[in-house]
């Protein structure tokens, strides 16, 4: 047997095209300010692909390349500006930031109605209570990918391997919200595989290439795969992108997502659609007040 493929692109441009409806719909395009300090060659380029997106879908979008010694006040006084701004409608900075500057201030800092990260306390505790509000990117990009294709997620066991505030909690608060019944597994986990095998749908966001391997995995379950590794290339060739899930696992599960071109395009499009629902939200608090 071999998983069928959950490829993010057909997925990411549905949703893509249902940001693209609304925000024809707002009097103005919605504006996303994506900020990054420093040139880590990941962040570079992920910010430039949202960029890029966030145009063809008719929003405009401005990045702040920022130096790597901006020092945190000068960066807490963009935001304040930012925020200040109606003409701006949805705030991202970019992560890692530097080690002088202070992550827990920076996300703090941004209004919670233009956290289209959905980083800030306040949208963390909305998430936890289940009610509405800016969700994180890649995890609810990845509920849009499991409803595109028609994957049960009510009632079915979920396993989410990791526990980061920007992918495993967001997620497994997302999965519960639906009605999954959810464990989160983390690198004090006793006995991975046994853990992971109960799991219907699996959910592996870590960072380590190739982690989870066919016998941790139930036969013909579903498989997300988050983790994005560099491989160096062999005797100086190319570098490539490889996942957290060993590809022998597509003999054993019912449907996988690939690395490159599975969750990667649903972050980008949620992002996007996260700017669409915040200009949403702010055009009617304007005609109100
Ligand atoms: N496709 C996309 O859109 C995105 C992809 N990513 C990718 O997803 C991966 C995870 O990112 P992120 O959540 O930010 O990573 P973090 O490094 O913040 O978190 C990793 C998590 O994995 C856990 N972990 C580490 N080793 C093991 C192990 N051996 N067994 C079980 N759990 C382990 C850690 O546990 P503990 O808490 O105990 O330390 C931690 O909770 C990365 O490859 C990243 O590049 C991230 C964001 C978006
Ligand atoms: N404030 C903030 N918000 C984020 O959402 C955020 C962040 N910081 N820091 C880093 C992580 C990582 N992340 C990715 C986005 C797109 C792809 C993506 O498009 N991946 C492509 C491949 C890209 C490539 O070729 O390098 C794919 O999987 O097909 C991956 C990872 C967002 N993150």
């Amino acid at each position: 047997m071999t998983a069928r493929p959950l490829p993010g692109a057909p997925a990411a441009e549905a949703l893509l095209a249902e940001t693209a409806a609304r925000a024809a719909r707002l009097p103005n395009p919605p504006h996303l300010v994506m900020v990054r300090l420093g040139e880590d060659p990941a962040s570079v380029s992920y910010v430039r692909g949202k960029d890029r997106k966030a145009r063809e879908v008719g929003l405009s979008s401005t990045v702040h390349a920022l130096p790597e010694t901006t020092s945190q006040a000068e960066l807490l006084d963009l935001i304040a500006r930012l925020n200040a701004d109606d003409a701006v409608n949805g705030i991202l900075v970019q992560l890692p930031l530097p080690a002088h500057v202070s992550e827990q201030a920076v996300l703090h800092a941004i209004d919670p109605r233009k956290d289209v990260d959905g980083f800030h306390p306040l949208n963390v505790g909305e998430l936890w209570a289940g009610r509405p509000a800016l969700r994180p990117c890649t995890p609810a990009g990845i509920l849009y990918l499991l409803d595109h294709y028609g994957l049960a997620i009510a009632g079915q066991r979920a396993v989410v391997v990791g526990r980061s505030h920007i992918v495993g909690r967001p997620l497994a608060a997302l999965l519960l919200e639906r009605d999954a019944t959810v464990t989160i597994a983390h690198s004090r986990t006793r006995d991975l595989g046994a853990v992971t095998r109960e799991a219907d749908l699996l959910l592996v966001a870590v960072g380590r290439a190739h982690l989870i391997t066919p016998e941790m995995v139930k036969p013909g379950a579903t498989v997300i795969d988050v983790g994005i590794n560099r491989v160096p290339g062999e005797g100086g060739g190319k570098a490539h992108l490889t996942g957290d899930v060993h590809p022998d696992v597509a003999e054993v599960a019912g449907a996988l997502t690939p690395v490159p071109g599975g969750v990667g395009p649903m972050t980008i499009a949620q992002l996007l659609a996260n700017t669409a629902s915040a200009a949403e939200m702010q055009a009617s608090r304007l005609l109100s007040r």
